[in-house]
């Protein structure tokens, strides 16, 4: 695969996001010249009209997709019909006028709860559609088992270079706070700094503690995108992390170090535990020469200081703006 022209309009659908903000950051930082973006406000890709209308005014040449209803096992959980819906939408029509128009070269991000539940550790991405989701996402993850399906069908009946990734549990600047909405990492960021601030004696931290994740720092998976829309032109979609999981009871101690709580940790077991366990298997990745560079701590560490910093702002997303 040739390297993007630098000056290609390249579409970041869903910039305002984790993955979209850092997706934009790094672009810029690679010397693109010609970015477009639209907040949901001013371009619902729910829309089809105006999705096609879009397309037609903007044509860019690339697009990154990383505009989706996102949220924590309890989002997902308890609001599955917000998630299939929106999540079809969005991909059906940006696909379709992608397509329709000619892009050259899109990148699609799934996510690793596609996978089955009980996939053999590490996951490899032949282990799609091969057992049982997990309930507490499956609407999400068949909404992204189709996207992925898309992809490949364009390519195979259009020959278009379309691609997918499949990032593992994301964590970093820009990610949502909400106490409910939120996953695991931003969620108990908030509660360990709010605790540590009231003096509170316990934090509740959902489930058994024992379910076993995967992080990978945002900017690392941005480097990743990048890497993937200019080395890589197959239709499996390739999988995204950095190889190694925790716990969430460690990833609990060490989110509470970070940021200095030293108070009691309690498990929640009403909360779902969600799939026991999700490790990705990045060899594929590794092969195309690709690897994280962000350890876990450091990342943490570097989020508290951004998560500190919008505070102060009032802009951290999830946080009500002190009136
Ligand atoms: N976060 C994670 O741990 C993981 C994320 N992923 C994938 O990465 C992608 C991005 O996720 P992430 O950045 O975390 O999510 P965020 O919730 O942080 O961002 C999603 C963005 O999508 C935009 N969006 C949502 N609905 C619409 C709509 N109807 N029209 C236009 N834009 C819309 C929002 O725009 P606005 O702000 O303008 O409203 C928002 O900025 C998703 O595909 C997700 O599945 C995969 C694995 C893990
Ligand atoms: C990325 C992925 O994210 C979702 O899946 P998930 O991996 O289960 O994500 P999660 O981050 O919400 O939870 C991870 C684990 O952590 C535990 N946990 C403890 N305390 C809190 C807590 O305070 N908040 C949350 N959210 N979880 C907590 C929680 O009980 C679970 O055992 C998918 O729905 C789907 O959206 C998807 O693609």
């Amino acid at each position: 695969m040739a390297s993007l022209d630098r000056a290609a309009r390249t579409y970041v659908a869903g910039h305002n996001g984790l993955v979209g903000g850092a997706v934009l950051r790094h672009l810029r930082s690679e010397g693109f010249t010609d970015l477009v973006t639209r907040t949901s406000r001013e371009l619902d890709l729910r829309d089809r009209e105006a999705v096609d209308r879009f397309f037609d005014s903007e044509r860019p040449a690339v697009v990154v997709l990383a505009a989706a209803r996102v949220g924590g096992i309890l989002a997902n959980s308890t609001r599955p019909a917000e998630f299939l819906s929106d999540n079809l939408r969005i991909q059906v029509n940006v696909l379709d006028a992608a397509a329709r128009v000619g892009v050259e070269r899109l990148l699609f991000l799934g996510s690793s709860c596609i996978y089955p539940k009980y996939a053999e550790q590490p996951i490899r991405e032949d282990a799609l559609l091969t057992g049982a989701l997990e309930p507490t996402n499956d609407a999400y993850a068949i909404a992204k088992i189709a996207g992925v399906l898309h992809v490949q069908a364009l390519r195979r009946q259009y020959g278009l270079p379309y691609v997918s990734a499949m990032p593992t549990n994301l964590y970093g600047p820009g990610d949502n706070f909400d106490p409910v909405g939120s996953h695991v990492l931003p969620g108990l960021m908030r509660r360990f700094s709010e605790a540590a601030r009231d003096g509170a004696p316990s934090v509740v931290v959902w489930g058994s503690g024992t379910p076993r994740r995967e992080f990978l720092h945002v900017d690392d998976l941005a480097r990743a995108c990048l890497h993937l829309l200019e080395h890589y032109d197959a239709p499996e979609p390739v999988n995204v992390g950095v190889g190694t999981d925790v716990s969430i009871a460690e990833l609990a101690r060490l989110v509470a170090d970070v940021v200095g709580y030293q108070g009691a940790i309690e498990f929640d077991r009403s909360k779902p535990d969600g799939t026991p366990r999700k490790l990705l298997d990045v060899s594929r990745l590794h092969a195309l020469g690709w690897e994280a560079r962000i350890p876990l701590r450091e990342g943490i560490e570097e989020t508290y200081r951004w998560f500190r910093a919008s505070l102060a702002e009032g802009a951290a997303r999830g946080i009500p703006t002190p009136a």
